[in-house]
């Protein structure tokens, strides 16, 4: 992997992202190179490179100076790309089989030129098209134990891993996610999206005090808790897959965070496609969220057991009282996370692409309340088991 810093910034374009590779002799000399940006997320720049002759490709993802979905009036970070690569390669120490590899970065352009993973679909789109990804959940658990497990201080020193809090300081894509996530969906302000036709679920969200200030903590606790590093917009748009194959991208949002997190956001969206589903297809999502959790538990107890550098570790009790504080944390954020999809900035096609609109408005109505009581319930949801319960009694009020 080479890394570079070249002096002048200047976003690319198909023909200049075609120039790079060349430059950087990725290919060899006989290749017919194509390049086609497909970019289709909220921030960035995404080149597809392919030599013609015998179809190998990679990516080349740039971040612009502003967020693309909005444009330049809101300016953003360029340091995001150097999140995002750093994350890629902390996560590839413990987890290589599960994210892309990385050939190539440039800090001042801000570029990541990385392995080409169109073989495998996005597992949103997968999921909506009905695809099972047996999977998933056990690659999904795996990935979250060890780059939970090995960037904390139950196996880092201490030093080390403050030295990690430092160089994954992030702050502007926190303050995404503080705004977006945990904040405005919760009041009555202009970023907020959603039909008029849910403003009474929405006004009782506005209105539920109890509801406000678990989020309150909640968000408090994303602010505050530097427990590991965690990939920080672990939604299923941020995962590729195939029956066999599993690759987590995307880790721009990555920080030092709650162990909950990225758990509880992948869980969100796992519900928020089973309410794209006749319910006769949704068992396949509850059982990723217990599979997800029982990996995710049995990998991180054996991480615990044999990887601890923290004396306390060896404590009867301890790890137990880690887990069950991880999963309440991960069912708030679940919840949180299904909130802000359904009336915030950033929507999910789950939801956005239920015809007709009455049905739609019926999943996002069953979204809010299985969210809002998420959040609320925490505590007393100690096992992914009774999540299905949970979605079961709203999708039928
Ligand atoms: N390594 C990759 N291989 C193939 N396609 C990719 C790769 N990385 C990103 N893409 C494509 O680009 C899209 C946007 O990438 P993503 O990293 O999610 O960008 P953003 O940060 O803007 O959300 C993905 O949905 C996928 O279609
Ligand atoms: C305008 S940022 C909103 C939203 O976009 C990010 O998602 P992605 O880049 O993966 O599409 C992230 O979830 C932010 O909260």
């Amino acid at each position: 992997m080479t890394v570079s810093k070249s002096s002048i910034y200047e976003p690319l374009t198909e023909n200049t992202a075609v120039a790079l590779t060349v430059r950087l002799q990725l290919f060899e000399d006989s290749s017919v190179l194509t390049c086609k940006e497909i970019g289709d997320g909220n921030l960035n720049l995404v080149f597809h490179i392919k030599d013609q002759l015998t179809n190998n490709g990679i990516i080349i993802k740039q971040a612009l100076p502003y967020a693309k979905v909005i444009g330049e009036s809101w300016p953003l970070t360029l340091d995001r790309a150097r999140i995002e690569s750093s994350a890629l390669l902390k996560q590839a120490e413990v987890v290589p089989t599960l994210v892309p590899k990385i050939f190539y970065t440039d800090e001042s352009l801000a570029i990541t030129v990385m392995e080409d993973l169109s073989h495998l679909q996005i597992s949103r789109a997968a999921l909506l098209d009905g695809k099972d990804l047996p999977l998933l959940s056990e690659h999904i658990g795996e990935f979250l134990a060890k780059t939970l497990f090995y960037t904390s201080d139950y196996a880092l020193d201490p030093r080390k891993k403050k030295q990690l809090v430092k160089q994954f300081s992030n702050p502007d894509l926190c303050k995404i996610t503080e705004d977006f996530v945990f904040t405005d969906p919760f009041f009555d302000v202009e970023s907020n999206n959603f039909e008029e036709e849910l403003r009474t679920d929405v006004e009782r969200i506005w209105n539920d005090t109890h509801l406000k200030l678990e989020v309150a903590k909640l968000k408090q606790k994303f602010l505050t808790s530097a427990e590991a590093l965690v990939h920080g917009d672990l939604h299923t748009g941020s995962i590729f897959a195939s029956e066999s194959k599993t690759k987590v991208i995307d880790p721009e949002f990555a920080y030092y965070g709650p162990l909950g997190f990225d758990i509880g956001h992948f869980f969100a969206n796992l519900l928020l496609n089973s309410l794209s589903r006749a319910e006769e297809n949704r068992e396949v999502l509850f059982k990723h969220i217990e599979t997800t959790w029982a990996v995710f538990t049995r990998e991180f107890t054996k991480a615990w057991e044999n990887d601890s550098l923290e004396v306390f570790t060896k404590v009867e009790g301890y790890l137990e009282d880690v887990l069950s504080q991880v999963f309440e944390d991960a069912i708030g954020y679940a919840g949180v996370e299904m909130i802000r999809r359904t009336i915030g900035l950033a929507h999910v096609a789950d939801l956005d692409t239920i015809e007709p609109l009455e049905r739609r408005i019926e999943a996002k109505q069953t979204a809010l309340a299985i969210g809002s009581e998420l959040v609320k319930k925490k505590k007393e949801i100690t096992d992914p088991n009774q999540l299905r319960s949970y979605a079961a009694a709203f999708a039928h009020q």
